[in-house]
C-alpha cells in the first residue's frame, strides 16, 4: 500500500462533543473515499475537573497530549474545537483546516421553559470568564456561578438544581442534541463569542506529506470560515489571551472583505473595550493584530494587567 493510501489516523479527546466532531470529520473523509482510524487521547482538561480552567493555568490544556501524538506520528490529524486551540501553534505543527462554522451564539439552557435572565435572585452557571463577565455586565441581577466539566456534567449539575440556568455555546448544544432546552439565543452584539467558537479545527504536523495535506484540506476546509478564524486568532495572539482571558472576537466575511468586532471585558463586567475594523480578506492577519493593538491602547492593557494582578 502506498503512503497516501494508508488510513488517516484521527486523534481526538474522549468527550461526547469531541467524539461527535471526530465522527463528523471521519464521515466527510470516508465520503471522499479515504479510510480512517480513530484514536482517543485524554488531555489534562478532561482529567482535572475540580479546578476552573484559569486555575489549571497551562496553555493548551485540551490539546497538549493530542499534539504529542502528531509529533510522535501516532496520529495524522487532531480534531479540536477551534475555540479550545491555543492562539500560538507550536512551530512544528500547523492548522490544516477550519471547518464551516455553525451558528456562533451563546445560548441559555434551562429546564424551566419560562426561565428569564431578567428574574431576580437567579443563579446562572458558566464555564468561561468571558460569559461570566458579560453576564455580570448585562444582568447585574444574576448570580454568576462556576460550572465546569463536559457538557453532560454541566447539564447534570443544572438538573441537580445547582443553577437555574447555564450558558453554553450553541454549537455544542446543537451537536449534543439539547436544542429543546434552549430558552434564549444571546445576541452576538452583546455576548460576542470567543474567538473560534462554532468551528472545528484540524491540526497536523508540518511534516505530514503534502499530498495527504492537500487531500485533507480539500475535504475539510471552509474558505470563508478560514479567513474569519485567522483574523480572530490573530487578534487573540495580539491580546496574549487564551481561554482564561475574558476576550471575545467575531469576524464575518462579505465579498472580499472581512470585518471583525472584538475586545475585552473586566472580570466584574464593569469595564469593556470593543472596536470593529474591516480589511480585504488577504490582510486578515494584520487586521486581527490591528484590532488587538487598538484594544490594548484603548485601555485593554489595563484590564488585562488588573486580571493578572487579581490572579497572582
Ligand atoms: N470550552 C469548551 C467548549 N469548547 C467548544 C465548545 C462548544 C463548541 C464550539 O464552540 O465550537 C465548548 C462548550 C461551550 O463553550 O459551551
Amino acid at each position: 500500500m502506498s503512503e497516501n493510501n494508508k488510513p488517516i489516523r484521527i486523534g481526538t479527546r474522549g468527550s461526547r462533543l469531541a467524539l461527535w466532531q471526530t465522527h463528523f470529520v471521519a464521515e466527510k473523509l470516508r465520503g471522499a473515499g479515504l479510510e480512517v482510524e480513530i484514536e482517543i487521547i485524554n488531555t489534562k482538561g478532561d482529567i482535572v475537573l475540580d479546578r476552573s480552567l484559569d486555575k489549571i493555568g497551562a496553555k493548551g490544556v485540551f490539546t497538549e497530549e493530542l499534539e504529542e501524538g502528531l509529533r510522535a506520528n501516532t496520529i495524522d490529524i487532531a480534531v479540536h474545537s477551534a475555540k479550545d486551540l491555543q492562539s500560538q501553534i507550536p512551530e512544528d505543527l500547523e492548522i490544516l483546516a477550519f471547518m464551516e462554522r455553525e451558528q456562533v451564539n451563546d445560548v441559555v439552557i434551562s429546564f424551566d421553559s419560562q426561565f428569564s435572565l431578567e428574574k431576580e435572585q437567579i443563579v446562572v452557571g458558566t464555564s468561561s470568564t468571558r460569559r461570566r463577565a458579560l453576564l455580570s455586565r448585562y444582568y447585574p441581577n444574576v448570580i454568576a456561578a462556576e460550572c465546569r466539566g463536559n457538557l453532560q456534567t454541566r447539564l447534570q449539575k443544572l438538573k441537580d438544581g445547582q443553577y437555574d440556568a447555564i450558558l453554553l455555546a450553541y454549537a455544542g448544544v446543537h451537536r449534543m442534541q439539547y436544542n429543546h432546552l434552549i430558552t434564549e439565543f444571546l445576541p452576538t452584539d452583546k455576548f460576542v463569542p470567543a474567538a473560534g467558537q462554532g468551528s472545528i479545527a484540524i491540526e497536523c504536523a508540518k511534516s505530514l506529506p503534502l499530498p495527504r495535506k492537500e487531500a485533507l484540506k480539500a475535504c475539510l476546509d471552509h474558505e470563508e470560515t478560514h479567513f474569519c478564524l485567522l483574523a480572530e486568532r490573530s487578534f487573540l495572539r495580539t491580546m496574549e489571551g487564551g481561554c482564561s482571558i475574558p476576550s471575545f472576537a467575531l469576524a464575518t466575511k462579505a465579498g472580499n472583505e472581512v470585518s471583525i468586532t472584538g475586545g475585552v471585558v473586566s472580570l466584574d463586567g464593569q469595564q469593556m473595550i470593543t472596536d470593529t475594523l474591516t480589511a480585504p480578506s488577504d490582510e486578515v492577519i494584520a487586521l486581527g493584530e490591528r484590532l488587538g493593538n487598538n484594544i490594548l491602547q484603548m485601555g485593554g492593557d489595563k484590564i488585562l494587567a488588573d486580571i493578572r494582578a487579581a490572579r497572582a
